[in-house]
């Protein structure tokens, strides 16, 4: 890995034509430092410059967000130092996901909970850690805290060689962007509905209906992303979330405008319904039951 530090977020983004209803929760963000105070881990695939709290809550403003749940990034490795100051500098506004070493102790877990934590991710892109055990994760995914659930980064060409593994997972699963399916082959694709199957086989299976910057080559508006996704949506309104995705690692040559990733909102979630749906019934359920 090189030792320059990479910018991946825009420096000025719009305002967006879309204005969210009050309390709407980004629920898919990262932090990444300040490395002076949270070096980044010897295992980082990527070498970010500082995008703290203080940048995320500005941003969350900027855009008419109440609140925000942070995922821990895969360049903090399992040190989720950085992501729980920023929940506690957070004033009650942010939740996060962690990323653990399964061996973790129980008591851990709970100190991770007491620190905002509700979820813990397992990432299988093999560009960002250097390995996933699966019976280590479902070893760990038995013993999670009272109303946790379960993150997983996967790409669309291993969703069914994930799926024993998947479906022996005993609490609530949250699929980041879908699974990054190819949108461009449009809501009845192959990836589409091999998601959609996925989704039929249980009924505590969430997405995030986010990134349509990674998801859609053809580039902003993304029109593609929102043919495919509006349809998902419109399906399974009670198990979708929306994020921005900042400060969108790995994304520096192709950086999205956050404005612009707002305003995907009503193209996606037409209704006032389905937007309160998306931005604030079902991510407090996942994030704020308690
Ligand atoms: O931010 C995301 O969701 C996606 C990422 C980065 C990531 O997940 C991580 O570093 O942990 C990616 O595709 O590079």
């Amino acid at each position: 890995m090189s030792n320059e530090r990479i910018v991946s977020w825009h420096g000025n983004p719009s305002k967006p034509l879309y204005v969210p209803p009050a309390g709407a929760i980004d629920a898919h963000c990262h932090v990444f430092g300040p490395m002076a105070q949270f070096p980044f881990s010897a295992k980082a695939k990527y070498l970010p410059e500082d995008a703290g709290p203080d940048m995320l809550f500005a941003l969350r403003d900027h855009l008419g967000f109440d609140r925000n749940v942070i995922v821990q990034a895969s360049c903090h490795g399992t040190d989720n130092a950085a992501t729980l100051d920023a929940i506690a500098r957070s004033n009650g506004k942010a939740r996060g996901v962690a990323v653990v070493d399964p061996a973790i102790h129980d008591a851990e877990l709970q100190a991770l909970h007491d620190g905002g934590i509700r979820g813990i991710r397992f990432n299988f892109l093999k560009r960002l850690v250097d390995d996933a055990p699966k019976d280590k994760f479902l070893e760990v995914a038995q013993r999670l805290p009272q109303g946790w659930h379960v993150v997983i980064y996967f790409e669309a060409d291993i969703l069914e060689e994930l799926r024993p593994f998947m479906d022996a997972i005993p609490v609530p699963l949250v699929i980041d962007h879908m699974g990054r399916p190819d949108v461009t082959q449009g809501p009845d694709g192959p990836d589409m509905k091999a998601f959609r199957n996925f989704l039929n086989s249980r009924d505590d299976i969430w997405f995030k209906a986010t990134c349509p910057d990674r998801l859609d080559g053809n580039g902003d508006p993304w029109d593609m992303f929102a043919e495919s996704v509006a349809p998902l949506v419109a399906d399974y309104p009670t198990r979708c979330l929306w994020g921005t995705d900042w400060p969108h690692p790995n994304m520096q040559d192709a950086i999205p405008d956050d404005g612009h990733l707002v305003d995907m909102i009503p193209r996606i979630a037409p209704t006032e319904e389905l937007q309160r749906l998306l931005l604030i019934d079902n991510p407090e359920a996942l994030y704020w039951a308690d």
